[in-house]
């Protein structure tokens, strides 16, 4: 049976008891709105932990003054008995007092310039000083042996990786796999803003993502894939923010250079802001 706890103090006592008995606590931060994605990274909590904690907040300092923080989509009955079934022993449901006791404005932030200025940063000024604030508050809150996180937001992982390392939190983290529908296109909460026709539409992200994996293999230029990419996306009706292709750092690889790389889109379908990523190897 899954327990939902929303205050503090209760957290704490149930965590620190697993923490006598010597079990291990596994953790997976979310924003609510569970799909089998999330449902995945349950379970590999599961696999590396003995009680798995998974938190449901929508955290408002990650959101931009005209992204969607008031329409995101709030499921947590239903969130709750996924996660059960799913094997999660703890959902963590903090109000925002509980979140930012001195209110959003005052709060004490977080931020990891290294990793966060490129790409979504970019796209999304202030996002990731959000991400970083609320997680390094979620990891104090639940103190958990090991963390999972989606490798779909590629870039957050990198975040939360250098934050880690940076303030010695003792959490292990482990990226997850991305998990797709039957047509390629990876699942998001923010799927359910597209209509049956766009989610048809939207699979040409991944088959993009493929493409690129290919042409930078066959040998062609970096610049001439980004292109590529970008015309293709226009062309499938998106408006890309960007398709790039780029070291497991977020550096950009020089000419011919092998080794690990990893082709990333974020871009617009109608209203609906969508990101992929392929890892790869040259
Ligand atoms: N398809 C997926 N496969 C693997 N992990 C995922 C997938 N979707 C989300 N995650 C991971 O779940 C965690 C919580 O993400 P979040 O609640 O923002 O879900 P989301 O579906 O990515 O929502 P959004 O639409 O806001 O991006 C993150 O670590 C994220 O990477
Ligand atoms: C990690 C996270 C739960 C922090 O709010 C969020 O960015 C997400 O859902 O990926
Ligand atoms: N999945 C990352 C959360 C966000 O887009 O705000």
């Amino acid at each position: 049976m899954i327990e939902t706890i929303s205050e503090l103090a209760a957290l704490r006592e149930r965590v620190s008891q697993w923490h006598r008995e010597g079990l291990r606590v596994g953790f997976v931060p979310t924003m609510g709105n569970l799909h089998e994605g999330h449902f995945s990274l349950v379970s590999l909590a599961r696999q590396h932990a003995d009680r798995v904690v998974a938190s449901v907040f929508v955290n408002p300092t990650q959101f931009g003054p005209n992204e969607d923080f008031a329409r995101y989509p709030r499921t947590p009955e239903a969130d709750a008995k996924g996660l059960g079934a799913a094997g999660c022993d703890v959902m963590w449901l903090p109000s925002v007092e509980t979140m930012y006791p001195y209110g959003v404005e005052a709060t004490v932030h977080v931020q990891v310039p290294a990793v966060s200025e490129t790409l979504e940063g970019a796209h999304r000024p202030g996002h990731f000083d959000g991400v970083a604030t609320v997680v390094s508050r979620l990891f104090n809150q639940v103190q958990p042996d090991v963390a999972v996180f989606g490798r779909k937001d590629y870039q957050q992982l990198a975040v939360i990786r250098y934050m880690v390392r940076d303030l010695a939190f003792p959490v292990e983290l482990i990226g997850a796999d991305i998990v797709r529908e039957a047509n390629g296109l990876a699942m998001s909460s923010r799927n359910q803003y597209l209509s049956p026709q766009e989610r048809e539409q939207a699979a040409a992200i991944h088959r993009c993502l493929q493409a690129m994996r290919e042409s930078v293999q066959a040998g062609r230029t970096r610049e001439a894939v980004e292109a590529q990419a970008r015309e293709t996306l226009v062309t499938a009706g998106f408006e890309p923010d960007y398709a790039v292709v780029r070291r497991p750092d977020l550096t950009e690889p020089g000419a011919g250079e092998g080794g690990a790389q990893v082709a990333l889109i974020a871009a617009r379908l109608g209203r609906t802001r969508l990101i992929d990523n392929l890892e790869f190897m040259v």
